[in-house]
C-alpha cells in the first residue's frame, strides 16, 4: 500500500521561514518517495529568473503574472520578498482524482487553502530551526544578499501557524533526521514527541 496516498486526495502544504529547509526536504522525499504514485512534488510558478541557485520553478514574467491569476492559473498565490507565487491549478484536479501533492507556500496562503478545499483535503507540515540556523543557512545558500537576508529574518517570526491538520518537523539537527521526520509526515506516521505539536508557534 502507499503510505501517502488518500482516496480522498490530500494537499500537503509544506510551510516555515525563509532558509528553514523546506525545498531541500522537499528535494529529498522527491527523490525517496519517486515510487510512489500517488504522491506528487509539482513545481511552483515564480517570478523568478529560471536558474537561479535553489528551487527548480517554473519562470514567469511579472507582467504575465496577475493576468494568469485572474484566468485561474494558480490555485493559490500570494507575493513576497519582492517576487510573485503561484501553486498552479491542475493541483486541484489532482487532489479530485485522489492524488497526495506536496509543495512549498506561504504560512499567509493557509487560511485561504482550507477555505478552497476544507480540512478533509489538507495537511499543513510547518518545517521549524533556530534563527542561528536560518541565519547561517541563507548567508550559505548565497542567493541572497546582506540586505535581503536580514528581511526574511525578520520575516521568519511573522506567522503564528495554528489550526487543525498541523504537523511540525525540527529541522534544528542534521539533514538525514529532518528528512526522516518529514517523510513521516507526509505519510502521517507518528513524529517523536519532541519534534512535532499542533497548535504550536513556529
Ligand atoms: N538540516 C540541515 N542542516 C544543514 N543545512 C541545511 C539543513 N536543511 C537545509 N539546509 C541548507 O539550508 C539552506 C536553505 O535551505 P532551503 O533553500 O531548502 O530553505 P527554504 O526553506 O526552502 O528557504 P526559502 O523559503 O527561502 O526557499 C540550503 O542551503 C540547505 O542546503
Ligand atoms: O514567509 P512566508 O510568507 O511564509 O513564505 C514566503 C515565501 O518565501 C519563500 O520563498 P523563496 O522560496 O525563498 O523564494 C517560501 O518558499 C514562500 O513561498
Amino acid at each position: 500500500m502507499a503510505h501517502g496516498g488518500s482516496e480522498q486526495g490530500l494537499l500537503i502544504l509544506v510551510v516555515g521561514p525563509s532558509g528553514v529547509g523546506k525545498d531541500t526536504l522537499l528535494d529529498a522525499a522527491r527523490a525517496r518517495l519517486h515510487d510512489d504514485e500517488t504522491i506528487l512534488f509539482p513545481r511552483r510558478c515564480i517570478t523568478r529568473p529560471a536558474g537561479c541557485a535553489g528551487e527548480i520553478h517554473i519562470p514567469i514574467r511579472a507582467e504575465d503574472f496577475s493576468s494568469m491569476a485572474k484566468q485561474g492559473a494558480f490555485l493559490l498565490s500570494w507575493r513576497a520578498h519582492n517576487l510573485c507565487y503561484g501553486i498552479p491549478g491542475h493541483v486541484r484536479r489532482d487532489v479530485a482524482n485522489g492524488k497526495t501533492v506536496v509543495v512549498n507556500a506561504s504560512r499567509s496562503v493557509i487560511d485561504d487553502a482550507r477555505d478552497l478545499l476544507g480540512n478533509r483535503h489538507l495537511r499543513i507540515i510547518s518545517i521549524r530551526a533556530n534563527k542561528d540556523a536560518l541565519r547561517k543557512r541563507l548567508e550559505a545558500r548565497g542567493r541572497e544578499d546582506a540586505k535581503d537576508i536580514e528581511q526574511r529574518l525578520k520575516r521568519a517570526s511573522a506567522y503564528h501557524i495554528t489550526g487543525p491538520n498541523v504537523m511540525h518537523v525540527d529541522n534544528d539537527k542534521d539533514l538525514e533526521t529532518g528528512i526522516k521526520h518529514f517523510i513521516d509526515a507526509i505519510q502521517h506516521r507518528p513524529i517523536p514527541a519532541d519534534q512535532s505539536a499542533t497548535d504550536t508557534a513556529t
